[in-house]
């Protein structure tokens, strides 16, 4: 059902291609960072992964089969942070790694990585797509998943990248295990709800409005445009709405999909002069989900039938839900009479989590792993990993295999030694001093201003701004980042805090600013 390959391919060498070259770039730079040795032993035996591009975990699936129990748990465990962070930054998409035991069946077929032909070995029969929803299949080393078997009637890039295996190709395929039957055709991922999304002050506005529209879609905010910065729930946030109505309406006409599968559905359209299947398509929605509308940058055809659809579902009072990583009018690239309408009905961002928000998520994700999060355990991770909720999911991940590897009982010590490298990274990187090169750069302005009594707002707003972030992104005290800024008081330095944090929610162009500002400096 989630059809498209790596990044949007039109046929199956191409998806093979970029399938087996994404996987042998990301050993490329494994090879570089690891020392040679850990490469050779962990990375390099491993068959080529299958990768697959799946709506429902908002990204790309990377499905890695790995000969034994031990292996499987030390690559987990060590690498497979890395190994995802690497892939989601060579294919511009967040990536998700599905690691699990090799079936004998795909055993016979393993090959070296640093040997893969640029045709992959993946262990999936024609029309299979990895599912694995949101639900990290890492996280249950007790799964011995072979990949769960979605609903592959769309056809398409995933299906393309496959090859059968005699023994899989013959099984019956079976809906996915946690969607509902009508699933393949809504593309909701049942999995991702209200009830388990977190609610917290970050993502208020926009859990409001979304729950508002899942009551009384086409009534008020129409479209909803909902936009922040990677991993911060925009993805749950528009499924949890086409679950709801689905709920209360099973036979609502909803439709979730990826910017890139309305840019590849023009596309194939276009080749086949098959515009009135375009339309009949999406045209008829009660309410269209559309994730990453950024993506539809540059392509002017899709916006075209963009702008279509907007306007036919918007007559028909149909409810369109966007999300983006900025705001409309930050949207580069797109024709400005559609990112005046994205802004006609209601847009809201969505903020990083606060740290008791984060502490909230771990104990919820964790217990929904049947693995019980003890709170200072919980507060430590939440302290330590402060990106967003993908990286905090990460670490998780790292900390409870990291447990279940050793046999030892989760607290503070054993999540401090499982995200040791992750905790290094940071440590590392986001000093005060850091902090006030990158602001003064960002708003050149010389660093000695950091310092300096003077006042006029061309240098006490970076000023205060740097100050803000100093308290976001680092565990320094009130007065320590006051010493550190030319031995301010500690008052001048929460009165800075406030101010932007207050500011922040309401001036959109400055959120966008320190996004940017946070994204830099968190490398
Ligand atoms: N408030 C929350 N409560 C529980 N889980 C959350 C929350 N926010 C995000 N998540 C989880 O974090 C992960 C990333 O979220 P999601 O994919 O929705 O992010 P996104 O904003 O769409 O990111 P991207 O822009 O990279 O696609 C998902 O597993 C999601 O379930």
């Amino acid at each position: 059902m989630t059809d498209h390959s790596i990044p949007v391919a039109a046929t199956a060498d191409t998806n093979s291609n970029n399938n087996s070259s994404l996987w042998q770039l990301s050993c490329e730079r494994l090879v570089a960072e690891l020392p040679e040795q850990q490469f050779n032993t962990w990375i390099r035996p491993l068959p080529p992964a299958v990768i697959t591009d799946s709506a429902e975990a908002g990204g790309l699936v990377v499905s890695l089969r790995v000969p034994n129990r031990f292996k499987l748990d030390w690559i987990r465990n060590q690498y497979a942070g890395r190994i995802e962070s690497i892939l989601s930054e060579l294919a511009g998409r967040p990536a998700r790694l599905d690691l699990a035991l090799a079936t004998r069946d795909s055993q016979a077929r393993l090959a070296p990585a640093a040997t893969a032909t640029p045709t992959s070995q993946p262990v999936m029969a024609p029309g299979q797509v990895l599912h694995n929803g949101l639900r990290p299949v890492s996280i249950n080393p007790g799964n011995q998943a072979s990949p769960t078997v979605a609903d592959g009637t769309q056809g398409g890039g995933a299906a393309m990248l496959a090859q059968p295996s005699q023994q899989q190709a013959q099984k019956p395929q079976s809906p996915p295990q946690n969607l509902p039957p009508s699933a393949s055709r809504h593309r909701i991922n049942s999995a991702l709800t209200f009830d388990n999304l977190v609610p917290g002050r970050a993502n208020q506005m926009a859990r409001t409005a979304a729950l508002h529209v899942a009551g009384a879609p086409g009534a008020m905010y129409n479209p909803l445009f909902i936009y922040g910065g990677v991993g911060l729930g925009k993805t749950h946030l528009i499924h949890a709405v086409g679950n709801a109505l689905l709920k209360d309406k099973p036979d609502a006409r909803v439709l979730y999909l990826h910017a890139e599968q309305f840019i590849s559905d023009v596309v194939k359209n276009y080749q086949r002069k098959t515009f009135d299947e375009l339309k009949a398509k999406y045209h008829s929605l009660d309410l269209l989900l559309i994730d990453d509308v950024q993506f539809f940058a540059g392509k002017e055809r899709t916006q075209e039938e963009f702008f279509n659809a907007f306007e036919a579902l918007l007559a028909k009072r149909a409810h369109i839900i966007m999300t983006s990583d900025t705001y409309p009018k930050g949207l580069a690239d797109i024709d400005e009479r559609l990112t005046s309408r994205f802004d006609a009905g209601l847009t809201v961002a969505i903020e990083p989590p606060e740290l008791e928000m984060r502490v909230a998520i771990l104990i919820k994700k964790a217990e929904a792993e049947q693995t019980p999060m003890p709170e200072d355990v919980a507060f430590f991770i939440a302290k330590n990993v402060r990106a967003n909720v993908r990286e905090l999911e990460g670490a998780l991940r790292k900390v409870l295999a990291y447990s279940r590897f050793s046999h030892k009982e989760i607290n503070i010590q054993l999540a401090r030694e499982a995200l040791k490298d992750l905790l290094s990274i940071q440590n590392r990187q986001i000093s005060v001093e850091n902090i006030q090169k990158t602001v003064a750069d960002f708003y050149k302005i010389k660093i000695a201003d950091m310092y300096s009594k003077k006042r006029p707002a061309s240098i006490a707003r970076p000023r205060q701004i740097a100050m803000y972030i100093a308290k976001e992104l680092t565990q320094k005290s009130l007065p320590e980042i006051g010493e550190l800024f030319g031995g301010r008081d500690h008052t001048t330095v929460l009165h800075a805090v406030r101010k932007i944090g207050g500011e922040r929610q309401k001036n959109t162009e400055l959120n966008q600013q320190l996004h940017v500002l946070e994204q830099t400096l968190k490398g």
